[in-house]
């Protein structure tokens, strides 16, 4: 039987406990206020024969270093290397909550769309066209009301084309102004240098001509100093070439 991670990732309240508890028979503390889920927890599910550790993670809006849960959420899906990354979103408010599904999609591409609360949205009137936005995006996407167990089985499908390696995905990749390409272009080659090429250079890059120093931080904690202690002298070049 094989064995894989799920990562559920997506911004406060969007279900990601509610999910997280209807797969596993957990009861992760769920209700209607921000930030309920501050610790990663972990349980277990199966479909189609093969296993699954889910791990909950905490609402975020980013995977920025605006607070711990976004180091936590952001760490978790760069050094763990989930099989799977759910990003669960809220079918009301998809254009808040898309930002985060392309961040996500900018670090990895092993990921499935998860849009939530679709009961709501149909109660609303809203249409949402999951070809055109799976098209766009380049991963699966499945409309699911957990808190109404419709879709699940469907969702849990995409989730194993990932897992297993049946779906290839062509995640969306945002094309920055000519500025900050030019920045990731001169970073890349150093970035991938320095950690090789087992994480999200384009990304951590990006980040680091951002000025993220949390990001910094985590790196030499997972990566290791040695490895790291290149780094600084890649963050002062392209903060110095970009300032
Ligand atoms: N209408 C409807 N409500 C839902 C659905 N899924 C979850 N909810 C409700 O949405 C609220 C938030 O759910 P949670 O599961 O706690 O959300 P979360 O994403 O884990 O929240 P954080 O841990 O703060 O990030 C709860 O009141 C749920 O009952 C759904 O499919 N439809
Ligand atoms: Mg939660």
């Amino acid at each position: 039987m094989s064995h894989y991670t799920v990562a559920f990732a997506g911004n406060p309240n969007t279900g990601k406990s509610t999910l997280f508890n209807l797969l596993t028979g957990m009861r992760q503390h769920t209700g209607n206020w921000a930030g309920k889920t501050v610790i990663t927890a972990e349980g277990e599910f199966s479909h189609n024969g093969h296993k699954y550790q889910a791990v909950d993670l905490p609402g975020t809006y980013s995977l920025y270093s605006n607070s711990a849960d976004e180091e936590a959420a952001r760490d978790y899906i760069i050094f763990e290397q989930p099989d799977v990354t759910l990003v669960v979103l809220d079918a009301t408010s998809l254009e808040r909550n898309l930002n985060l599904a392309l961040q996500v999609l900018e670090i990895t591409g092993r990921a499935v769309v998860c849009i939530n609360l679709i009961d709501e949205a149909r109660r609303l009137g809203i249409e949402i066209n999951l070809k055109a936005i799976s098209k766009r995006l380049g991963v699966p996407v499945v409309a699911i009301s957990a808190r109404n167990k419709i879709g699940i089985s469907a969702l849990l499908d995409q989730v194993e084309r990932v897992a297993t390696g049946a779906f290839t995905a062509k995640p969306l990749h945002i094309t920055y102004n000519d500025e900050i390409e030019k920045g990731i272009a001169q970073l890349l080659p150093m970035v991938e240098q320095t950690i090789g090429s087992k994480y999200p250079a384009r990304w951590i890059a990006l980040r680091l001509l951002d000025g993220d120093d949390s990001l910094l931080t985590s790196l030499k904690g997972n990566i290791g100093r040695k490895t790291m202690s290149g780094t600084k002298e890649v963050i002062s070049h392209g903060v110095t070439a970009y300032d």
